[in-house]
């Protein structure tokens, strides 16, 4: 047979009826809600009295609006509150699974499902969120949708799309000590820029993408949309199958091995045939700090910040300057030189088990430096319990960091957890927009263990010097 990519694969599966104008109906598998993008797809189903088509299909939960802090207390905030009743109300009205806010399952959205097994290789996997595009490190197509094709999932289980290009990302050479997965996907859209990925899905192939865990691979797939894909692809293999063993939604028994002859087929074939191919060579690279106000404006922790007179276009050079206004710095300030006031660790890029054991690697024995307030914020109420139960939780109040209940918490200024104006935050987060972690904060983007190692010294400072030889 002739060899095919993992997405195309995956389209013919699903694909339900293509019209003339190339506008195709594809078949959805899972559909994951939260509390911000639902409220009008389930408002739109009522008044038209349309029935939820397959409610088992949808895994819900509530993850921006959650308070951090004392949530057993119920939720302070008017406006965070209102939104968690409205899900809890329409999940209710219309039979949707749904883990509450105190159950220990709870968590960001795109750390859940595949922690329940609720994400599956092979399968299409939608949500009213851009970063849904996490769930492609298991080889499903997953991509973030707008409210009013939520409610058209919920009504129809499909969804009209159009076929993306397909974009062959390849990592040479080994990652260097110290360095994961967010320097992975930061180089990358160093390198294509924010829009790089655009009209494509990313698959992600090359022997450092073998050696990646699952977390590892999440984070990569998790920021493909940063990098403009609309998805991001692994194909999977037998860490995928080894993660999702056992897990509480994934096929049991007879099942599973149905499922995995089936997942088998889905590995990756030489030559299949992608529109295009971005090559980086990885075995010389250093960890990766944004400085700008756009993940793509990335450099080495060895590097410094850039001259806008370096720029190729009047733009490039006006967008730059805004950046650095912005941002508060100067052309040419070592990175390492950059005094930070906070660090978040946490988000659905980069808080699940591993990176928080990443983080206390660094964070053991130390101290967070005077003037720092550090936030450790698990991605899931089992990410915490895991972390507590390897002792993770004391060494991070140990070394001064605040030890929080699971959220997306300063990822976003949505919830109780932001940023004061001109305060400068190492975040292991995605996103390094104006104001994203509260009106005129400053977002540098960073790995864990860089996360970790810039708290305790108070500015950055290059991880692989606080690892232990
Ligand atoms: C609020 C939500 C719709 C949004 C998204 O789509 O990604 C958020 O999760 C984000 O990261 O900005
Ligand atoms: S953790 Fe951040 S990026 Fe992820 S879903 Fe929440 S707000 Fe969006």
């Amino acid at each position: 047979m002739t060899p095919r990519t993992l997405y195309d694969k995956i389209w013919d599966e699903h694909l339900v009826a293509t019209r003339a104008d190339g506008t195709s109906l594809l078949y959805i598998d899972r559909h994951l809600v939260h509390e911000v993008t639902s409220p009008q797809a389930f408002e739109g189903l009522r008044e038209a009295q349309r029935p939820l088509r397959r409610p088992n299909a949808i895994l819900s939960v509530a993850d921006h609006n959650v308070p951090t802090l004392h949530r057993e207390k119920g939720i302070a905030d008017e406006t965070c509150r209102l939104q968690v009743e409205a899900l809890e109300a329409n999940v209710k009205a219309y039979g949707v699974p749904y883990l509450p806010l105190l159950d220990d399952r709870q968590g960001i959205v795109h750390v859940v499902g595949p922690e329940q097994g609720f994400t599956l290789p092979g399968t299409t996997i939608v949500c009213g969120d851009s970063h849904t595009s996490t769930h492609g490190a298991f080889g499903a197509l997953a991509f973030g949708i707008g409210t009013s094709e939520v409610e058209h999932v919920m009504a129809t289980q499909t969804l009209p799309q159009r076929k993306s290009r397909n974009l062959r990302v390849r990592f040479e050479g080994a990652l260097p000590r110290g360095l994961g997965a967010k320097d992975l996907a930061l180089a990358l859209i160093g390198r294509i820029g924010t829009a790089g990925g655009t009209g494509h899905v990313m698959e992600f192939t090359g022997a450092a993408v073998r050696a990646l865990s699952m977390e590892g691979r999440m984070t990569l797939c998790n920021m493909s949309i940063e990098g403009g894909a609309r998805s991001g692809l692994v194909a999977p293999d037998d860490t995928t199958f080894a993660y999702l063993h056992g897990r509480p939604m994934a096929p049991q028994g007879a099942l599973w091995d149905q499922a995995l002859a089936h997942w088998r087929g889905l590995a990756y074939e030489e030559g299949g045939v992608f529109d295009r191919e971005v090559v980086l060579d990885i075995s010389e690279l250093a960890p990766q700090v944004t400085w700008g106000t756009s993940p793509q404006w990335v450099t080495d922790i060895t590097g410094r910040v850039p001259d806008p007179a370096s720029a190729t276009t009047p733009d490039d050079r006006q967008a730059m300057l805004r950046a650095l206004d912005y941002m508060d710095l100067r052309p040419g300030t070592p990175i390492e030189e950059i005094a930070l006031q906070a660090v978040f660790i946490g988000s659905c890029t980069n808080g699940r088990i591993e990176d928080l054991r990443e983080a206390a690697a660094v964070a053991k024995g130390r101290r967070v430096a005077p003037g720092i307030r550090a936030l450790v914020v698990p991605g899931s109420g089992l990410v915490k319990r895991q972390a507590e139960a390897e002792g993770l939780d004391r060494i991070f109040l140990e070394a001064g960091f605040e030890w929080r209940q699971p959220g997306c918490s300063m990822c976003l200024g949505m919830n109780e957890d932001r940023l004061a104006e001109g305060v400068r935050c190492a975040s292991t987060s995605n996103r390094n927009f104006e104001g994203r972690q509260g009106r005129g904060s400053r977002t540098h983007l960073v790995s864990p263990g860089m996360a970790a190692a810039a708290a305790v010294t108070g500015h950055f400072t290059d991880v692989r010097r606080w690892l232990e030889a």
